[in-house]
């Protein structure tokens, strides 16, 4: 890199989406004026290279892309809309070209243009080790709007928004032959599943605007492990019905394990999942429909005590196996 403040410029907005920014990239921090009637939604998560992706698995644009996206992802979980955000880049001193680099930030200012967020500032530093990327985003809620974990009560029906386990499919296929697993065709949403997820910000801010009690979660960890933390955060169980799983037609002839391992515990889905009573479930689902967003009714809620049960052929049995755990 010949200059740091060079690379700043050249990988900042020439100009800013919301009026409501008032010092963007430039100064010692950012200042934007939030809206009356809303409350501000902040998230931050961090890809680390070897851990969240490879240049075996994930293309530099896509990198980008994914960094953003799984943060917006956590927006739409809250019910909020996104409007600004910021990026912590650490880059290693070798093994990765100026030109790669560009295309992290060219990833990021598409989706960016998708959602109309801002990048408002960041840090940029280098590093000896791996390549890490940490995005916070900026958010607002119409006050009383919120999507919390915790809101889910017994009787409730469990849905999600799309299909579960597309991602780890995918990142299995990469892990196994590299980026030129996108030569076979059939791969192909599968390998857009895992490296450029689309946060579902439609589908929580209708969820939000409808105005009913709802509990959801973005599913980063796995669905089990996402159905766990509103059991745990609500103080509820969660069954989750196996036969009504969206579950893609050629994982049915792998094992069940293999088919559990991707579509329960996989993880980066990055669809919503969550809780609502069965009489706004019906107004819910309309609504969706009448939108052409998809929303599927996978499950329901009973009294208990933080667990997750999986039901199949009758029997429920408990999931206790983990998704994706750091430590
Ligand atoms: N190192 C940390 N310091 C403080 N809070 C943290 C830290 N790591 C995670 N959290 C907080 O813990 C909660 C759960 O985090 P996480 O499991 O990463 O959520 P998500 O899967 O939605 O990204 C969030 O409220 C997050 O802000
Ligand atoms: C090379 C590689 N190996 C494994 C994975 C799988 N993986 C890494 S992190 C993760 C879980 C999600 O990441 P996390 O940092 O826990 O996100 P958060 O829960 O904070 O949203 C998964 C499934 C991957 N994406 N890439
Ligand atoms: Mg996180
Ligand atoms: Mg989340
Ligand atoms: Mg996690």
């Amino acid at each position: 890199m010949n200059n740091e403040f060079e690379w700043i410029k050249s990988v900042s907005q020439p100009s800013y989406r919301h009026s409501s920014v008032k010092v963007g990239v430039g100064d010692d921090a950012a200042i934007y004026e939030p809206q009356k009637g809303y409350e501000q939604v902040v998230t931050v998560d961090t890809m680390v290279e070897g851990v969240h992706f490879k240049k075996e698995t994930v293309p530099a644009k896509a990198t980008g892309y994914k960094a953003l996206a799984v943060n917006l992802s956590d927006i739409a979980a809250m019910g909020g809309r996104p409007l600004y955000y910021l990026v912590s880049i650490a880059v290693p001193k070798r093994g990765w070209t100026q030109e790669e680099l560009r295309e992290i930030y060219e990833g990021m200012h598409e989706l960016s243009e998708k959602w109309h967020v801002d990048l408002i500032g960041g840090d940029t530093v280098s590093t000896d080790d791996a390549l890490v990327i940490t995005v916070t985003v900026i958010g607002e809620i119409k006050s009383g709007r919120r999507l919390l974990r915790s809101n889910a009560k017994a009787g409730d029906v469990l849905f999600i928004t799309g299909a579960a386990g597309s991602s780890a499919y995918g990142l299995e296929k990469l892990l196994e032959q590299g980026l030129k697993a996108a030569d076979d065709p059939s791969l192909k949403p599968f390998l857009k599943a895992h490296q450029e997820p689309e946060p579902q910000l439609q589908a929580g801010m209708l969820l939000a605007e409808a105005g009913c009690r709802l509990s959801l979660n973005d599913v980063s960890d796995g669905l089990a492990h996402e159905a766990k933390e509103i059991a745990e955060a609500s103080g509820i169980d969660v069954i989750i019905d196996w036969n009504r799983l969206p579950i893609h037609e050629s994982f049915k002839e792998y094992s069940l394990e293999k088919q559990e391992s991707w579509v329960l515990y996989g993880g980066e889905d990055f669809q919503l999942t969550g809780t609502v009573s069965p009489e706004d479930w019906e107004s819910l689902s309309r609504l969706f429909s009448s939108k052409g967003l998809p929303l599927f009714r996978i499950g329901s809620v009973e009294p208990g005590s933080g667990k997750v049960y999986i039901e199949r052929e009758g029997k429920k049995i408990l999931a206790d196996k983990q998704g994706y755990h750091h430590f």
